[in-house]
């Protein structure tokens, strides 16, 4: 701990070092750490001190750039500079450069929490142009039958056809086709201030699909709800206002006023539908999907495309195989899973939002092998007997952890692909997997979510 003054508000002159895991680089001044957000390794900059805890490091921003980096573009983020929002931690690098960053950042936390050096590269997801009106979708899907409401006029799809630019560098703006926006006390939908609970209403950030956020700065919102905007794969808008959450109840440091703050952050807070349907339409290899627009989907427009593929190329399962896909959502995997076992397997699907196995089950009624089921992972998995061949993972932010590897590793399957958003979360889970006598044997990283620093993982494990 550092005994000294508070730093906050200080602009020191530093070099920046190393990217670390959070969207920042590290940088040393008078024998103390600084995180510096937006800037780049071996950068000059001035930099304010954000916040100072004390601790051996304090938070700052890159105010000025006294020697840029090459890797340096004019930022096509206007709402996450400095003293902004967190939405884009990297919009003033170029793609490649965000690449190697996340590369870094991998490469780093699998030394440090692994205990394992390895190289990595962060791959791009496939170019494609899609939005508000496009027919978007997964590479040779199908096109779907129309949803339950008639899109109005606004949201009726054009004829403009998905196109794929192949081999072109991934786009770093309109990739995201799920945003949940905050609403401010005088009714405007915006984001967070970085580590901050003020609300920015400016709504220009890159990330959303073309025609996502159109007319959302226009209305009023209820004061304290939050927003949910789905653009699906038939190009159609939902726009999900979800309620205010109840009153915290009364403040207090002991148990039950804890666990009952606790439930009250997590009881389910009434959704109305603002204009869609509510149900989004997506599609993975061909099969079509309508799930709650609310409810999780990756939200690159790519992503479950490409790890779906990835997934079935890596599990690899004979006709009749078992399998499980833990933490699965609407079956996304389990689906892939089933077409290779065919009926004669069995593909048990675990997750613990209802809704999204009920989804999951309407849209893989049709694979006898595949049973979705409503639980918490870490209970499920610790009543299972028989180990399947093969088990795909696909964790929270979080990561699955002890609690899940020890009982998944101890029930000896072939192969286990774990799949991870968070590069720290993803090193420990593959730390302890190593420990439990498994081997990496496949490693690919995807730049899934541009100008973040979050970037997907995924790995095929083989027992040594
Ligand atoms: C990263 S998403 C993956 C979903 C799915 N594989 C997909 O690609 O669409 C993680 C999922 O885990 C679920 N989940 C979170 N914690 C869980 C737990 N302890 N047990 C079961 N499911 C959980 C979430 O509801 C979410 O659907």
């Amino acid at each position: 701990m550092s005994a000294g003054p508070d730093w906050s508000g200080r602009t020191p002159q530093v070099r920046l070092g190393p990217p670390g895991h959070g969207g920042f680089c590290v940088a040393r001044h008078e024998g103390r750490v600084l995180f510096v957000r937006h800037g780049l390794p071996g950068e000059l900059v001035r930099a304010r001190v954000t916040e100072d805890r004390g601790g051996s490091f304090c938070r700052a921003e890159a105010i000025d750039i006294l020697e840029a980096s090459p890797d340096r573009v004019p930022p096509n983020c206007p709402v996450s500079g400095p003293g902004g929002a967190g939405c884009c931690d990297f919009a003033f690098a170029t793609p490649q450069a965000q690449r190697a960053l996340k590369a870094s950042v991998v490469r780093e936390q699998l030394r440090r929490l692994a205990h394992w050096e390895t190289d990595i590269v962060v791959e791009m997801l496939p170019v494609r142009e899609t939005g508000l009106g496009s027919r978007a979708g997964g590479a040779g899907r199908s096109r779907g039958p129309a949803t339950g409401s008639e899109p109005d006029a606004e949201h009726r799809l054009r004829e403009d056809a998905t196109v794929v630019v192949p081999g072109a560098e991934a786009p770093e703006v309109g990739w995201r086709t799920r945003v949940r926006l905050v609403v401010d006390a005088e009714g405007r939908a915006g984001v967070h201030r970085y580590r901050s609970s003020d609300v920015i209403t400016d709504l220009r950030c890159p990330q959303p699909v073309s025609g996502a956020m159109d007319g959302i700065a226009d209305r009023a919102w209820t004061p304290g709800a939050e927003l949910v905007i789905a653009v699906d794969a038939d190009g159609l808008r939902h726009i999900v206002e979800v309620a205010p959450p109840a009153a915290p109840p009364r403040r207090g440091g002991d148990r039950r006023a804890t666990a009952a703050r606790r439930a009250a952050a997590h009881a389910r807070r009434a959704e109305r539908v603002v204009s869609g349907s509510g149900r989004a339409v997506q599609y993975v290899a061909g099969r079509r999907w309508e799930v709650s627009a609310t409810g999780f989907w990756q939200p690159h427009r790519d992503a479950a495309q490409r790890y779906s593929d990835v997934v079935a190329e890596w599990a690899d399962l004979a006709p009749g195989a078992t399998a499980w896909d833990l933490y699965c959502g609407a079956g996304v995997f389990a689906a892939r899973l089933a077409e290779q076992t065919g009926p004669g397997g069995s593909v048990l699907g675990v997750e613990s939002a209802r809704s999204a196995v009920a989804d999951g089950a309407a849209a893989l009624r049709d694979l006898p092998a595949v049973d979705l089921r409503s639980d918490r992972v870490e209970r499920w998995i610790a009543a299972q007997d028989r180990a399947p061949e093969v088990v795909v993972l696909d964790p929270p932010r979080a990561g699955a952890g002890k609690q899940v590897i020890t009982p998944l590793t101890a029930a000896a399957p072939a192969r286990i692909v774990h799949i991870g958003c968070d590069p720290a979360a993803f090193a420990r889970d593959v730390g302890l997997y190593r420990e439990a006598g498994y081997r990496v044997r496949e490693l690919r990283a995807f730049d899934a979510f541009p100008a973040t620093h979050h970037v997907e993982c995924l790995a095929l494990f083989e027992r040594a």
